[in-house]
C-alpha cells in the first residue's frame, strides 16, 4: 500500500485526493490544477498551444511575472539590449496578453521571482495544486499546498486543460525537532537535509518537513526549506498549514476576504496529515545539530559545517565518490585541509527565491550594520520582489547596505543563474544565499559558495568565508 494505512492520511494524500478528476489504469491520476504560474521562460509551451489551435482554458487561475531576464540594474526595457531576454520578456507580456492573462512585468511594482510573489500576493495558498515550468515550484508547498514544477510540454496541456497526469509520488516525513542554536536559519536547515540524505535522497516522494523547529519558523524561513526540496530529489516538499500560515496570507491582495477568508482558515485547518498518517520514509534530524553550514563543490549536498575543513578525497573509499570529490575540488579552487573560514571570497550574491525575502534581508542587515564591506568584494542584494525592496528601503535595510558599500539592486533571479547578465567573472568565488552551485551556474568557471543570508553578510565584511556566530553580538 502506498502511503498511508487504513483511513488515516497525509497532507500530501489529502491534497492529491481532492484533486483526483480520475485515474487510469496505469497508474496515472488526472489532477485539477487551481493555480498555474508562468514566467519569461514559459514561451515555448505558449508555441504548443498555437500551433494546435487551442488557448488556454483558465486564464484566471494563471499568474506570470518576469524573472529570470529582467535587468537588476534598470527598470527600463531599454536597458535589455540582448536580443534574446528581450525576446523573452517581450513574449511573456504578449502572450499573456492575448490570452487575458494577469503578468507582473517589468516595471509593475509587484514584479518579482515567481517564487516569491505568489506567496507574497496571496496567489499561493493551503490546499491548492500548483504548478510552474521551473523547478524551485516547490518553493509554495511551504504555506500547505502541492506544489511542483512541470516541463514544456506539460505546461501546454495545463494551459489546455487546467489539469495534469501525474503518478502519486512516496510520501516522506523530515521531522526536525528542538532549538536550533543562534546564527542558525532555515537555510542551514536545508543544508543539513541535502548534506544527510544527498541529492537524490528524496527522488520519487513528496517531502513533508514536521517538528518544532519546522514549526517554530517563520513563513519566509519554511519557504526557503520548501525551496531546496527539489536539490534533495524531491518531487515537493510541504509543510501543514498553522496560525504562522494563516497570519502571513490574512488581507494579501488575491487572499479569500471577510467571511470567505474565516470559511478558508477552517478548511485549512484540516489539512495537516493525520496524527495516524504513515509514511513511506521518516527522518529524523536534531535542530540542535545544525551549525551554519557552507558549501565546498558543486552541489548542494557538498556541504559542511563553516567549523569544519575543505574534505580530503583520498579518505573516501569509493571510487566514484573520490573523483567527483576530486574534481568539484579542482574546479572550485580548493585544497583539502583547508579551514573553510580561510577561504577568501570576490563576491557576494544576497537574493534569489531561496533567501531574497524581506526576513532575509534583515538578518543580513543585522550582520552587515555599522561594518564595511571588505577589501575589494563586489557585494549585491537583489530583493526576490519589488514590494520586498519597497518594505526594506521603508525599514531602512537599504542604507545599511549601501553605507557599507553594497550594490542595492531591483528585483529578479539575476546571479542565481546569471541568465540576464548578472554573472560572477570567471575563477572569481562567490558567497552566494541562492541554491545551486553547479559547475558555470553563476556564469562560465564561476565558483559559488552556499550559504545563509547572515553568513553570505559575513563573508561580505570579513572577505573570506565566515561563521557568522563570531559576529554576532555578545559573541
Ligand atoms: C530556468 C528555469 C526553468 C530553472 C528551473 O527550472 O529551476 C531555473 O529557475 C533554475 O533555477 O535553474
Ligand atoms: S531565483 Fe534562481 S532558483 Fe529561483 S527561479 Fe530564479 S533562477 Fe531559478
Amino acid at each position: 500500500m502506498r502511503s498511508s494505512a487504513g483511513s488515516a492520511q497525509t497532507m500530501h494524500d489529502k491534497i492529491w485526493n481532492s484533486h483526483r478528476i480520475v485515474s487510469r489504469d496505469d497508474g496515472q491520476d488526472l489532477l485539477f490544477i487551481d493555480r498555474h504560474f508562468i514566467h519569461d521562460i514559459t514561451a515555448p509551451a505558449f508555441e504548443i498551444l498555437r500551433e494546435r489551435g487551442l488557448k488556454p482554458r483558465a486564464p484566471h487561475r494563471i499568474f506570470g511575472t518576469a524573472d529570470h531576464y529582467v535587468p537588476t540594474h534598470s527598470r527600463d526595457m531599454a536597458a535589455v539590449n540582448h536580443p534574446e531576454r528581450r525576446t523573452m520578456i517581450e513574449a511573456l507580456t504578449r502572450d499573456a496578453a492575448e490570452s487575458g492573462i494577469q503578468i507582473f512585468g517589468l516595471g509593475d511594482p509587484r514584479q518579482g521571482i515567481v517564487h516569491v510573489i505568489g506567496p507574497e500576493q496571496g496567489l499561493s495558498l493551503p490546499g491548492m495544486t500548483i504548478v510552474c515550468a521551473d523547478s524551485h515550484t516547490s518553493t509554495h508547498g511551504a504555506l500547505g499546498a502541492l506544489a511542483f514544477g512541470i516541463g514544456a510540454t506539460e505546461v501546454g496541456h495545463v494551459l489546455a486543460t487546467q489539469s495534469l497526469w501525474q503518478r502519486k509520488p512516496r510520501s516522506m516525513r523530515i521531522s526536525i525537532d528542538g532549538t536550533l542554536g543562534a546564527g542558525v536559519t532555515a537555510k542551514d536547515i536545508i543544508l543539513t537535509i541535502i548534506a544527510t540524505i544527498g541529492v537524490a535522497g528524496a527522488t520519487g516522494h513528496v517531502i513533508e518537513y514536521a517538528g518544532s523547529a519546522i514549526r517554530g519558523l517563520s513563513m519566509e524561513g519554511r519557504l526557503t526549506v520548501c525551496n531546496m526540496s527539489i536539490e534533495a530529489g524531491g518531487r515537493a516538499g510541504m509543510i501543514a498549514p498553522d496560525d504562522t500560515t494563516f497570519a502571513y496570507l490574512k488581507d494579501r491582495p488575491y487572499a479569500p476576504k471577510g467571511e470567505d477568508w474565516e470559511r478558508a482558515v477552517a478548511g485549512w485547518r484540516e489539512l495537516a496529515s493525520d496524527l495516524d498518517a504513515v509514511f513511506d520514509r521518516e527522518i529524523t534530524i536534531d535542530a540542535a545539530s545544525i551549525a551554519p553550514m557552507v558549501t565546498w563543490g558543486t552541489t548542494p549536498e557538498d556541504a559542511t559545517p563553516i567549523t569544519g575543513v575543505v574534505p580530503d578525497p583520498d579518505a573516501i573509499a569509493d571510487p566514484g565518490r573520490r573523483e567527483g570529490m576530486a574534481r568539484a575540488l579542482a574546479y572550485m579552487g580548493l585544497v583539502p585541509g583547508t579551514a573553510l573560514e580561510e577561504v577568501p571570497i570576490d563576491r557576494v550574491f544576497i537574493g534569489s527565491c531561496t533567501n531574497g525575502r524581506i526576513e532575509d534581508l534583515r538578518s543580513a542587515a543585522a550582520v552587515v550594520k555599522g561594518r564595511k564591506v571588505a577589501g575589494r568584494i563586489e557585494a549585491w542584494v537583489v530583493p526576490g520582489s519589488q514590494q520586498i525592496k519597497a518594505q526594506a528601503e521603508a525599514e531602512g535595510l537599504d542604507r545599511i547596505f549601501k553605507a557599507a558599500g553594497f550594490d542595492w539592486r531591483f528585483a529578479g533571479c539575476s546571479m542565481c543563474l546569471a541568465a540576464n547578465g548578472d554573472t560572477v567573472a570567471p575563477g572569481q568565488r562567490c558567497a552566494s544565499t541562492s541554491n545551486r552551485n553547479f559547475v558555470g551556474r553563476q556564469g562560465p568557471r564561476a565558483r559559488t559558495h552556499l550559504m545563509s543570508p547572515a553568513m553570505a553578510a559575513a563573508a561580505a565584511v570579513t572577505g573570506h568565508l565566515t561563521d557568522v556566530r563570531r559576529l554576532m553580538e555578545g559573541a
